[in-house]
C-alpha cells in the first residue's frame, strides 16, 4: 500500500524540490499539498516544473487539511513548524524541513534563533555516527540545514578518527535559492549576478550551532566552529571548504584510509580519485555528495572539501533518505546520484 505523504510549505523551494522527488518516489502518493500566501493557487502556477501536479490546487495549512496522511513534510520557514506539528497526531511520520527540532542546546537556539527552543527530533543526516538507528521507526525527523550536511559530511570522519584539531574553520559557498522564494532585497538579480559575497561573518550564523553541534558529537569533545558563508550566483549547490589543524602523526595516507573506511558503504556520499575535486555542477539535482581530503604538511592542517546540492542531498533528498529509513524502505528509494550536466 502507497505511502500517503502531505507536503506543507509546497509553493517554496524547498516544498518544489520534495515534490520532484516525490513523484518518481515508488512507493509515495502524494496527499495534500499546502501554502501560505499562495493558498488557492494552482501548482502550476508557481511549480511549472512539476507537470504532473499543475492542476493541483494549494491548500490552507490546517490541522485539518493534513489529517489523514502517513507522513507529513514541513517545509516552511524556521519558527512555523513546531505550531504544526503539536497539531498532528503520535503516529504520523513528520518530517521537517525546518530548524526547529535540529539543535539539542536549548540556549544556543534561543542565541540564534530568537524564539523559545521547541524540542530536540532524531537527526536526518543518516551518515552521522549513531543516526541511523535513531531515525528507524521514528515518527519524528529535524532535516539538517544545507550547510551543515556539507560540512558535517565532510569532517565527521577526521573528528570521529581523532585526526583533527578542536578548532575547524569552514568556508562554504552557496547558491540563491538557500535563501528561500520569498524576495529579499539582497537577493534582486542586479545584486547576485557577476558577484560573489559573504554574510553572517564572525560567527553569527545561525547554522554555526548546528555544525558545532555535530562535530562535536563525532569528536567526543567540544569543538569550535568558525563558519563563513558566501553567496555565488548560481541557483543550486553548496561548496564547503573545511579545514583544521591535524593531529600529531596524521599523514595524507591516514588521512586518506579514515575517509575511505568513513565513506566505502555510503550510498551518497563518494570520497572522489585523488587529484579529482568536487564541483557544485557534478551534483546538480541528484542526492549524491562529493568530499575530497589533503593534508597540507606546511600548514599542519588537513582540508576537506564537499559539493552537495542544497536543495536535494541539502534538504529535500536528506528528508526523503529520512523518510524511508523510518518507514523501513530501502534508504535510497526514490533518490538518484546521477546528476545533470552541463
Ligand atoms: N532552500 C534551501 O536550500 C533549504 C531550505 N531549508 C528549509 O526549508 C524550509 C523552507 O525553505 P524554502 O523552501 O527555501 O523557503 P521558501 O520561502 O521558498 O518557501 C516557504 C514556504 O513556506 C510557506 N509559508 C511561509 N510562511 C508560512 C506560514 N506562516 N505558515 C505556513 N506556511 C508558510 C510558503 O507559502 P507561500 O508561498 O504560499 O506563502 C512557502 O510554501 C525552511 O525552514 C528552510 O530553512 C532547509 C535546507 C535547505
Ligand atoms: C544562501 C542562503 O541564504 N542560505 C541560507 C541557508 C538555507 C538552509 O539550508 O538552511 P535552513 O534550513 O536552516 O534555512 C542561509 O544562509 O540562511
Amino acid at each position: 500500500m502507497a505511502v500517503r505523504a502531505a507536503v506543507a510549505g509546497a509553493s517554496g523551494y524547498a516544498g518544489g524540490e520534495l515534490l520532484r522527488l516525490l513523484l518518481a518516489h515508488p512507493e509515495v502518493e502524494i496527499g495534500a499539498l499546502t501554502g501560505n500566501s499562495n493558498a488557492g493557487q494552482r501548482l502550476g502556477a508557481l511549480q511549472p516544473h512539476l507537470l504532473p501536479l499543475a492542476a493541483r490546487v494549494l491548500q490552507e495549512t490546517t490541522p485539518e487539511v493534513l489529517a489523514g496522511h502517513d507522513v507529513v513534510f514541513l517545509a516552511l520557514p524556521h519558527g512555523q513548524s513546531a505550531a504544526v506539528a503539536e497539531q498532528l497526531g503520535p503516529d504520523v511520520l513528520v518530517v521537517d524541513m525546518g530548524a526547529d527540532f535540529r539543535l539539542t542546546d536549548a540556549a544556543a537556539w534561543e542565541r540564534f534563533y530568537g524564539s523559545p527552543h521547541a524540542g530536540t527530533w532524531p537527526y536526518g543526516l543518516p551518515e552521522l555516527p549513531g543516526a541511523r538507528a535513531a531515525l528507524e521507526g521514528s515518527k519524528r525527523i529535524a532535516v539538517p540545514g544545507c550547510y551543515p550536511t556539507a560540512v558535517s559530511l565532510a569532517l565527521f570522519p577526521a573528528y570521529a578518527a581523532g585526526l583533527a584539531g578542536p578548532e575547524a574553520v569552514i568556508v562554504a559557498a552557496s547558491g540563491t535559492s538557500g535563501a528561500g522564494k520569498a524576495p529579499k532585497p539582497h537577493l534582486l538579480g542586479s545584486e547576485v549576478m557577476g558577484s560573489m559575497s559573504p554574510y553572517g561573518v564572525g560567527g553569527g550564523h545561525r547554522h554555526t550551532p548546528e555544525i558545532t553541534q555535530n562535530l562535536s558529537a563525532a569528536a567526543g569533545e567540544p569543538v569550535t566552529v568558525s563558519f563563513t558563508p558566501t553567496l555565488v550566483p548560481m541557483p543550486r549547490g553548496i561548496l564547503a571548504t573545511c579545514s583544521a589543524k591535524a593531529a600529531d602523526g596524521v599523514t595524507a595516507e591516514s588521512l586518506r584510509a579514515v575517509y575511505e573506511k568513513a565513506f566505502a558503504d555510503e550510498p551518497f556520499v563518494h570520497l572522489l580519485p585523488e587529484g579529482q575535486w568536487p564541483a557544485t555542477a557534478s551534483v546538480y539535482g541528484s542526492n549524491a555528495v562529493q568530499v575530497q581530503v589533503a593534508y597540507d604538511a606546511d600548514a599542519g592542517r588537513i582540508i576537506v572539501i564537499s559539493a552537495i546540492d542544497n536543495l536535494t542531498k541539502g534538504t529535500a533528498g536528506g528528508a526523503v533518505q529520512s523518510m524511508n529509513i523510518a518507514l523501513g524502505l530501502d534508504e535510497t528509494t526514490g533518490l538518484t546520484t546521477i546528476g545533470v550536466a552541463p
